[in-house]
């Protein structure tokens, strides 16, 4: 059995959010290849977090007991509560005893956010934070009933798209997959890319990141970002706008990573205008910004990503991979 998920960016394609049905309420998660747990609003959040959203109702779930997570993300989010067992349905897809976190604290940055309702790890399970046990992610609970061990993902600017589990659909791409071998040693799809480009600029310097469906945008080392910039006239670093922003009608340079030896993966230069700052300047926010101080990973997030249909491999041909192509 196979299944497919329609996904639908919020705006400026800030993340994208899929119905997931748990017991027999609907959430919209956001789907994060860059990290491993499925956590939802929940009925133990202070009464005011809860307003606008799906809330999971703990009260008629069945606890595991002595468990609890807590997740810190990079951006200095967080989240935490404790965890239930119930059966979760994405795109035809069941898991009858899927670990399911309910968020009993929220940070600011999720507070903010009006429109998830959660969100649905597809990282390595080895990335869990449930204690004293770490728990299986959706994928993992559903990979045996999979034709493939893959999620293939079709992100799209501005528009639906789709998670398809266990499949690979070639009416979604055009010209051939390019598969390049994943480090999962540290829970991520980590991968290198052996060079990258701006443009004509050819840089022979590997590059090694993440593939990131829960990071809306690529995260790169500063002076690699300043060099890409660098081609843009009028851009700058903006501390008042956190990152580099330009004139909106700025012609912007591709970002190409150079993987498997030759085959060159193409972000095209008007994925990489992320929105305009505010309503009154015309000055627009970059796609690629330099990850803050703490990160020691590149992050491909999702203005990477909306490039490609991107196939994460469990291992249907020996060890995980990444497969890209155009869409
Ligand atoms: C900006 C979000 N991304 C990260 O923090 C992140 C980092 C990371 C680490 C240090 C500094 C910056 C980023 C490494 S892997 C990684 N990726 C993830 O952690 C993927 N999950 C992000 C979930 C997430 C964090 N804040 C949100 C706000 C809205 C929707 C989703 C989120």
């Amino acid at each position: 059995l196979n299944g497919t998920a329609v996904t639908s960016p919020e705006a400026n394609d800030l993340e994208y959010l899929t119905p997931v049905t748990i017991g027999n309420v609907t959430f919209h998660l956001d789907f994060d290849t860059g990290s491993a747990d499925l956590w939802v609003y929940s009925d133990e959040l202070p009464t005011d977090e809860q307003t606008g959203h799906a809330v999971y109702a703990t009260t008629d779930s069945k606890l595991l007991p002595g468990s609890s997570w807590e997740i810190l993300y990079g951006d200095g989010s967080s989240a935490g509560g404790d965890v239930f067992a119930d059966t979760v349905v994405v795109g035809g897809l069941t898991a009858t005893m899927q670990a399911v976190e309910a968020a009993a604290t929220l940070s600011a940055e999720f507070e903010r956010d009006a429109h998830s309702d959660g969100l649905l790890g597809l990282a390595f399970s080895t990335l869990n934070m449930v204690k004293p046990q770490k728990q299986s992610t959706f994928f993992d609970n559903v990979k045996s009933q999979l034709d493939l061990p893959v999620i293939a993902t079709s992100l799209k600017h501005g528009a639906p798209g789709t998670y398809d589990f266990g499949f690979i659909d070639e009416n979604k791409y055009t010209g051939p997959l390019t598969y390049v071998d994943v480090d999962s040693s540290r829970g991520y799809w980590t991968f290198t890319a052996d060079a990258y480009a701006f443009g004509d600029d050819q840089i022979s310097t590997s590059l090694t990141g993440i593939a990131d469906t829960g990071t809306t945008l690529i995260l790169l080392p500063s002076d690699t970002v300043s060099r890409y910039y660098a081609n843009v006239s009028g851009a700058q670093d903006s501390p008042l706008h956190g990152g580099y922003v330009f004139p909106c009608d700025s012609k912007l340079t591709p970002f190409t990573l150079v993987v498997a030896g030759n085959h060159s993966v193409t972000v095209p230069g008007e994925l990489i205008n992320y929105a305009p700052v505010g309503s009154v300047s015309n000055l627009c926010f970059g796609g690629i910004q330099a990850a803050s101080g703490l990160v020691d990973i590149n992050i491909f997030g999702d203005v990477f990503l909306k490039s490609q249909y991107v196939v994460f491999d469990a291992g249907s041909q020996g060890g995980p991979r990444l497969g890209f192509a155009n869409q």
